[in-house]
């Protein structure tokens, strides 16, 4: 397995990453579950986030305290799923500035179709964190960090809710400088190269679109 993979296991998201794995869970739930997972992985995506020190005055006196620059972060959202996880990030780092990485995963090749690109300004100076919820045969994933990568932004992570060895090995090979951040990583792909036993199509289930 790659090195850079991060594994959250922390109860509460692990819990509710097995809520939206159920088949039965409803549209409603699965959306209302994905929003609370944002949060949490927020938490654990920022752990290790640049800080600087600032002057503050408490009610007793001035102090120097430390703070992050949210307005540095950039949520790279890959359509439409990663969108799920914008609300929940954006409660938590509302600084943040969020862009668009339009692709789609053709049925038949599996390889990923760029429809739309759009990024804030200097990324040279921002910390970008990819969003989807699938990381899959790992295309789409590569396909959203090389054209990133041409921003030249400073830094770059990858967060997901299920991926897979296969997934994680590709990716890994045209990045290895990106770290995954994830709560699983599942047995495999099947013919049709959705994970297993995962999720399901994570996109439909977050907009009820089957
Ligand atoms: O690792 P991969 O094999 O590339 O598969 C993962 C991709 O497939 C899904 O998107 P999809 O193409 O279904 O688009 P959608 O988000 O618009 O539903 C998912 O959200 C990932 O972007
Ligand atoms: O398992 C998968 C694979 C690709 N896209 C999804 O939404 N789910
Ligand atoms: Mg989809």
């Amino acid at each position: 397995m790659p090195r850079d993979v991060h594994v959250i296991t922390h109860p509460l998201v692990q819990h509710k990453l097995t809520l939206m794995r159920r088949k039965d869970t409803s549209t409603k739930s699965f959306r209302e579950l994905v929003h609370e997972l944002s949060a949490l992985l927020a938490y654990e995506l920022t752990r290790d986030m640049p800080m600087q020190e600032i002057d503050i005055e408490t009610p007793l006196e001035p102090m120097k305290s430390r703070v992050i620059d949210g307005k540095k972060i950039v949520l790279a959202s890959i359509l439409r799923a990663g969108n799920g996880f914008l609300d929940g990030m954006l409660q938590v780092i509302p600084g943040a500035r969020v862009g668009h990485i339009g692709l789609y995963r053709d049925p038949a090749t599996l390889q990923a179709v760029e429809y739309y690109f759009k990024m804030p300004q200097d990324m040279h100076e921002r910390d970008v964190i990819v969003l989807d919820p699938m990381l899959a045969t790992g295309n789409s994933a590569v396909a959203a960090v090389d054209r990133l990568k041409k921003t030249h932004p400073r830094s770059i992570r990858f967060v997901c809710l299920v991926t897979c060895p296969e997934g994680l090995q590709t990716f890994h090979d045209a990045h290895p400088d990106v770290p995954v951040y994830t709560p699983a990583i599942d047995r495999g792909l099947n013919d049709h190269g959705y994970i297993v036993p995962g999720l399901g199509d994570a996109g439909d289930r977050i907009f009820g679109t089957k």
